[in-house]
């Protein structure tokens, strides 16, 4: 939750800081780029304007009869042939004056914005006019801007030529008209926005309004001035003589740092790195975790069977796969090497020749044997069955009989006893070792007593016996554990060694009872069977 939490804190920090320091200093420049282009065409419509006056003199200025009445100082042929008054008033001009080769008018006349004739002085002379702070049409020296009855106003003038721009000029013709909204207003043709007009009274007094002067056609900055771009035409003294303002376009963007579309881009961001966390976690923290769990598991359970399903084609499922073969074979090996320990172990208890435990069996069996049979709480016995005259049975048959004399011994020991809680083992060469768990003295002697009758009873010959008997037969030594008495095994074990040592000096092919067996509350009546 807390990384969700500062992944969307670190996205939206990141955005505001792209937003602030580019997106929005990027539409800022795009819109004053505009707002720039704007106030160029609005100089540039100016110009424009100014031009098709321009245009107008000129044409007017080589007629060869205008140049002979210039020539003349004809002024009654101007009032009479050069009648154009209203045709000038109607495409906005106040005023048209041929003045001499002196600088004198030989005819003209001006109005008024009502209409009414006026007398500008500024015009009396074409000197006087020359002579005062102009500003001049950055494309033609015969444009300037000037006050005419303290109005701003746009004075137009050509020499009088016999033929285009040749020869020698005959007199001065010039127009003028009022700069003033209806000017502006022919301007606004091809612009989009609104042009407004502003006298030296109405123009802001603030050296910040203005962000570019005509003639000077470098924007000096884009900010608005009360939500307007001002132009200003300045003369050449710099005294302002009017001023253009226009809007600034629409910002088509929101200028706030936080806009919803940092909330898009959040979701949009979050989303995205959801997806590829998802498709991270799948292709690549999955299958490794999956390794890394089977790994401690393994090895925290020494257990290699488990095996992980691992479907995809990239590193770390083939890595994945790779760790199930490497455990697919240790888990084989350590089975091989468990099943031949066992094997192995069986074999270092088991004596080859009869199948019985033996003696390094019995040392252990003795160790782990319950409780209540180590303290002496439950009764156990030991039998120590010895095969009698082995040694000239032997010597009679061969060896190889003697071996499967023991084997049948064996089988006869194992077949009398029980498979689950007693234990026979055989002791030495011809020597066999049973306990008895559980067993009182009576059930001890009765078991000798069955395993001496049972060997008899397989009738095995014997012939090379010292005594009469032909057949063969063993001797054995009982022990029993002392109620109440600690186990000392090699005690016990010495107590049934002596008892048939007893048996053996007893003639053999009986059983005695340890000395001490007696105490154990046991029947006297136990013997020697013979
Ligand atoms: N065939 C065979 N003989 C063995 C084996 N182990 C021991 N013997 C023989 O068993 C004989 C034991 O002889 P002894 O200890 O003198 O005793 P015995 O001849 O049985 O005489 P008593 O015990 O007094 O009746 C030896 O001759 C050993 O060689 C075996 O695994 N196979």
């Amino acid at each position: 939750m807390l990384g969700i939490i500062l992944a969307c804190l670190a996205i939206l920090t990141a955005q505001t800081l792209i937003r602030y320091y580019w997106i929005l200093p990027t539409f800022e420049a795009m819109a004053e780029d505009g707002d720039k282009q704007d106030l160029e065409r609005v100089a540039s419509q100016v110009n424009q304007e100014l031009e098709s006056l321009h245009k107008l003199v000129y044409d007017s200025a080589v007629w060869d009869a205008m140049y002979d009445a210039a020539s003349n100082n004809d002024a009654e042929w101007f009032s009479t042939n050069f009648v154009i008054y209203e045709s000038y008033r109607r495409i906005g001009v106040n005023g048209w004056y041929l003045y001499n080769t002196d600088g004198n008018i030989i005819s003209g006349r001006s109005y008024n914005e009502n209409g009414d004739v006026i007398v500008p002085e500024e015009l009396d002379t074409l000197t006087k006019l020359l002579g005062r702070d102009l500003v001049t049409f950055p494309a033609s020296e015969n444009s300037v801007f000037t006050q005419i009855d303290d109005k701003p106003a746009v004075v137009v003038y050509h020499d009088v030529l016999q033929s285009e721009n040749e020869g020698q000029s005959a007199g001065t013709l010039l127009i003028w008209r009022y700069i003033n909204q209806s000017f502006v207003d022919a301007l606004t043709l091809g612009i989009s926005n609104d042009i407004a007009f502003h006298t030296i009274l109405q123009m802001p007094t603030s050296a910040d309004a203005v962000a570019m002067r005509y003639g000077q056609p470098t924007v000096t900055h884009t900010q608005p001035f009360f939500g307007r771009l001002y132009m200003s035409v300045n003369s050449k003294q710099n005294v302002p003589l009017f001023a253009l303002s226009i809007e600034p376009r629409q910002r088509q963007y929101s200028d706030s740092l936080f806009d919803p579309s940092l909330l898009v881009g959040l979701v949009i961001t979050l989303s995205v790195i959801a997806l590829f966390y998802i498709w991270i976690n799948h292709q690549l923290i999955r299958p490794i975790s999956h390794i890394h769990d089977s790994v401690s598991y393994a090895m925290r359970n020494r257990d290699f069977s488990c095996q992980e399903v691992y479907t995809g084609r990239n590193e770390a499922f083939r890595l994945g796969r790779k760790l199930n073969e490497m455990f697919a074979l240790i888990d084989h090996q350590r089975t091989e090497v468990l099943m031949h320990n066992k094997q192995l172990e069986k074999m270092s208890n088991t004596d080859p020749l009869t199948g019985l435990s033996n003696r390094r069996h019995l040392d252990k069996y003795f160790d782990n044997l319950p409780l209540p049979l180590r303290s002496g709480k439950l009764p156990m016995a030991v039998l120590i069955a010895d095969v009698d005259f082995f040694k000239r049975y032997n010597d009679v048959y061969g060896h190889a009989e003697g071996d499967k004399v023991l084997v049948n011994v064996a089988t006869v020991l194992r077949n009398n006893t029980r498979a689950n809680s007693d234990l026979v083992v055989r002791y030495g060469g011809e020597e066999f070792l049973i306990v008895l768990q559980e067993a009182s003295i009576l059930a001890a002697s009765k078991v000798a007593e069955t395993l001496l009758g049972e060997i008899r009873r397989l009738a095995i010959p014997h012939k090379g016996r010292d005594d009469s008997k032909q057949i063969l037969t063993l001797s054995i030594g009982v022990a029993c554990q002392r109620s109440g008495e600690p186990l000392h095994p090699d005690f016990l074990l010495k107590r049934a060694d002596d008892a048939l040592y007893k048996a053996k000096s007893s003639g053999r092919d009986c059983y005695m009872l340890s000395d001490l067996s007696y105490s154990a509350n046991i029947p006297e009546s136990v013997s020697a069977t013979e």
